[in-house]
């Protein structure tokens, strides 16, 4: 699956309900971890299956299978590869894709693995091929063909590697390829929270934090956090501010709202740009279709900033449809944004004089 939600785009990181850590969250982030698998909040079926993997290993007292963690951004990948570490009582290390660029990087890497240590290799998609190739091999059978030497006289030396699990983590499981795929023992599919999993993890956020909150106002939160995590723990950190210096600290319901609706997040999570695309989408064009570009003119944006930046969260909440006409807005994006939909023919929209060109 494709997570394009704010990854890998510039714009991404800055926004308060962007999905990719920011210097901030990065800061903060370790402290709020759950530390093992009881402390995890929801993803109830990737947690009993890993259980069971994590169990069956340490009653074997063998090495656990190598594990794929799959799901867009800020949904507990990272933090999944720490517990699974500390279930094993294992020592971790921690790399990435895109910081292996040469075979030698990983040989290196792997040769220096103790016994039953788990490698975390976070975006694992973006290796490069022959480190791809190495991996194979290491993942299968424990060993890795070291090049010594250059050109007709270069030999490959066979070097055993100890046990080791692999963790590797991906917002694009797609773009893995099927043998890398396949040699993975176990693959965890993270999917977006429900608000009330939203609401646990901010309450214990809150108490790591030292924040008074009611559940109401952890509702609040919750329901303006996309299904991520990343974004409740920082929304709760803004509000915290608001609470603390424009009222007596505790966050309530109101202080939630209130503290959101200085910056500009709404009630369903949407923030200024999301609504600036609905509302160019309802307002110019009677809610489409319309060709990206067009769209992104209205807005005064990249096409790609709303393409990449607002579109995925506005399809995931079933506000914008892309269709092969264009972009077309659903009835619950009228409703979200307090407009009533035009009827066939008629006028519809307040406020609009354009319909008449652009209206369905
Ligand atoms: N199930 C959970 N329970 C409680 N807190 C969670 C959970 N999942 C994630 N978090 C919190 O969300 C933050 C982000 O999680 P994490 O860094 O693991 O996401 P990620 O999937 O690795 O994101 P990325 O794709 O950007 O690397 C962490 O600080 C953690 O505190
Ligand atoms: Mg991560």
């Amino acid at each position: 699956m494709n997570w394009d939600d704010d990854t890998d785009t510039g714009t991404g990181a800055e926004r308060l309900v962007g999905a990719a850590a920011d210097g901030e969250d990065q800061a903060v982030e370790a402290a709020l971890r759950p530390k093992d698998l009881s402390e995890f909040v929801g993803q109830e079926k990737v947690r009993q299956q890993l259980d069971l993997v994590l169990r069956a290993a340490r009653q074997r007292g063998a090495t656990a299978d190598h594990v794929l963690l799959s799901g867009a951004p800020g949904l507990g990948k990272t933090t999944l590869s720490m517990i699974i570490a500390a279930e094993m009582n294992a020592p971790i290390r921690i790399t990435s894709g895109p910081a292996i660029q040469h075979a030698g990087d990983l040989a290196a890497i792997l040769s220096s693995l103790q016994e039953g240590e788990i490698l975390f290799l976070d975006e694992i998609h973006r290796m490069s091929r022959p480190a791809e190739e190495m991996l194979y091999m290491a993942m299968e059978d424990f060993r890795v063909d070291v090049i010594v030497g250059k050109g007709p006289g270069a030999t490959a030396i066979p070097l055993e590697l100890p046990p080791f699990t692999l963790v590797g983590a991906t917002t694009r499981a797609g773009l893995l390829p099927p043998p890398l795929r396949d040699r993975f023992g176990f693959t965890a599919h993270m999917e977006f929270y429900d608000p009330g999993e939203l609401q646990r993890v901010i309450h214990r956020s809150a108490g790591l934090l030292d924040v008074e909150i009611d559940t109401e106002g952890a509702a609040e939160i919750a329901g303006r956090s996309r299904g991520t995590p990343r974004i409740a723990n920082r929304l709760l950190r803004r509000v915290r501010d608001y609470a603390q210096v424009r009222a007596d600290g505790r966050v309530t319901r109101e202080i939630a709202a209130a503290a959101l609706g200085v910056y500009e997040v709404d009630g369903r999570g949407l923030d200024r740009l999301d609504r600036a695309v609905l509302e160019a989408l309802l307002k110019l064009f009677g809610g489409g279709p319309v060709g990206l570009s067009t769209l992104a003119v209205a807005v005064g944006e990249e096409r790609e900033t709303v393409e990449e930046v607002a579109e995925p969260f506005l399809v995931r909440e079933g506000l914008l449809a892309r269709t092969p006409r264009g972009r077309v807005a659903t009835p619950a994006a009228w409703t979200h944004l307090g407009l009533v939909p035009p009827q066939a023919g008629g006028p519809g929209i307040q406020g609009s004089g354009q319909q008449g060109l652009f209206g369905a």
